[in-house]
């Protein structure tokens, strides 16, 4: 049985029995799947401290309710319950999954070429392809036949994947290094993530051993690095990523790299990394429109072992737009809801249920109001200047960003957001059209307008 599915079901289930809300939220609500071995569910809490919490009060209550599952189901599950961090988090993650000391898993017959651990569905065949992605997709099935093939094409070297998060960077980066741990078993394939190799380089200067750090890293036949954002700002990390980097391309060997934004966007990168990102391709993925959104669904739904109503799938696809994970998130607490209240089929209300887990976000309605206040303050000017009629600088500009935000964050029309500055909606046109295009050309005043955009959803 899928881990995140039961306990999801489980954390459903304790909803019942903590009736107190705020209860709920702070100790059940944070739980998280880590894995499943020797049918132990192990479920993840953020720090040590609260464990004994749970051990005292929490397991036996939810150990109670498993039992019942597992009299349902046939199963024997025990829970346990780790802290992030905690020394045996590493060790209890990569239970059922041989590993080296650095969390490489070893495959015990090719113990020569240490193997990525990898989560097991994050394959090509579970990828849904849309219009969001499928650029992304195909540069990295080509990098995994070509490397299956024991070829390297400049052309896809790097291979810079870029997106927001929870958008399939990670998914697509694994599945590359499944296909080729599938074709070829002397391949030396190493996939982290920069804090990873963040660590591992500050341990290796604290222990001399830089020279073995160097050799591991420059001794990969395909290096696939997540989420190289978090080296922007540190140096030390960045030259020795840069030499790392220089000795693998120029020995022929792979390198894929994941990111949230472009390399030209991440700050305080090294001008000659930013350059060296974009000697290959660099490939976007971007949020799914809807009818990726329900095929991504029916693909998890599979995966889950369930069969839920078009119209409920559609119903969280409208309402989810920007994340898969909370999308798969909400599909997974609907279906845990519908099997709590022993239904073999998903309601709208257990729909709505796994909808409102996951977006916080949007269950605040955003106003024109908001937007105008936000940015008022942000651009210290009073309200009824940004509203105003007056024409100075000061005032303009303010006042054509907050119709620009109106415009885009609220599903509303020209008019509508003319009526809310008192307007003509050709005027609103002309502030949109020219803050879009000031966005576009102009690095700095996007990430204020992103910051600004941030404030007014939190
Ligand atoms: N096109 C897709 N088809 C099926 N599942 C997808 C697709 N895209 C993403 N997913 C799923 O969404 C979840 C989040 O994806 P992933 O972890 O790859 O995101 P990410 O872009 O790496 O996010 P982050 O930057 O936060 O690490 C995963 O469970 C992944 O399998």
């Amino acid at each position: 049985m899928n881990l995140e599915y039961i306990s999801n079901e489980l954390k459903e289930k304790m909803k019942a029995n903590v009736p107190d809300k705020a209860q709920y939220d702070t100790w059940i609500s944070i739980l998280k799947p880590l894995n499943e071995f020797n049918d132990i569910i192990y479920l993840e809490i953020p720090k040590k401290e609260l464990k004994f919490i749970f051990d005292q009060i929490w397991v036996p209550q939810m150990q109670e309710i498993l039992n019942k599952i597992n009299n349902e189901r046939n199963t024997n599950y025990k829970l346990e319950i780790i802290a992030k961090d905690s020394d045996d988090y590493e060790k209890i993650l990569s239970l059922g999954k041989s590993t080296d000391n650095n969390g490489q898993l070893l495959i015990n017959d090719v113990n020569k070429y240490p193997k990525p651990l990898l989560e097991k569905t994050n394959i090509f065949e579970n990828f849904v392809q849309g219009k969001s992605n499928q650029l992304a997709l195909a540069a990295s099935q080509s990098v995994a036949e070509n490397m299956a093939n024991y070829k390297v094409s400049r052309v896809y070297n790097p291979l810079f994947i870029y997106g927001a998060s929870g958008l399939g960077k990670t998914h697509l980066m694994q599945a590359i290094a499944h296909k080729i741990l599938d074709k070829r078993d002397d391949c030396y394939v190493m996939y982290l993530s920069s804090e990873k190799f963040t660590n591992e380089m500050i341990s290796a200067v604290r222990n001399n051993t830089n020279e073995e750090f160097r050799k591991k890293y420059r001794s990969v036949d395909m290096l696939l690095i997540d989420d190289i954002q978090f080296i922007a700002n540190k140096t030390g990390t960045q030259e020795e990523f840069f030499h790392t980097f220089e000795d693998l391309y120029n020995q022929g060997k792979q390198i894929v790299i994941s990111s949230d934004r472009p390399p030209k966007e991440i700050k305080h990168l090294e001008e000659r990394l930013v350059s060296r990102f974009g000697w290959g391709i660099i490939v976007d993925i971007s949020k799914p429109d809807f009818e990726t959104r329900v095929a991504i669904l029916q693909k998890k739904q599979d995966e889950l072992g369930a069969v839920v109503d078009y119209e409920i799938l559609e119903y969280i696809a409208e309402n989810i737009e920007t994340n898969i994970r909370d999308l798969e998130g909400a599909l997974a607490t609907s279906i845990a809801c519908s099997k709590s209240n022993n239904r073999s089929y998903v309601t709208l209300d257990d729909a709505r249920l796994g909808v409102s887990s996951r977006v916080h976000v949007k269950s605040k309605r955003i106003t024109a109001e908001d937007i105008q206040q936000i940015v008022a303050d942000r651009y210290h000017i009073k309200l009824q200047d940004l509203k105003g009629k007056s024409r100075k600088r000061e005032f303009v500009m303010p006042r054509q960003i907050a119709m620009y935000l109106c415009r885009d964050m609220l599903s509303v029309s020209l008019v509508s957001v003319a009526n809310e500055f008192n307007r003509d909606h050709s005027t609103v046109m002309h502030g949109y059209e020219k803050i879009e295009s000031m966005i576009e050309e102009d690095q700095d005043f996007r990430s204020e307008i992103e910051e600004i955009k941030k404030e007014i959803k939190s």
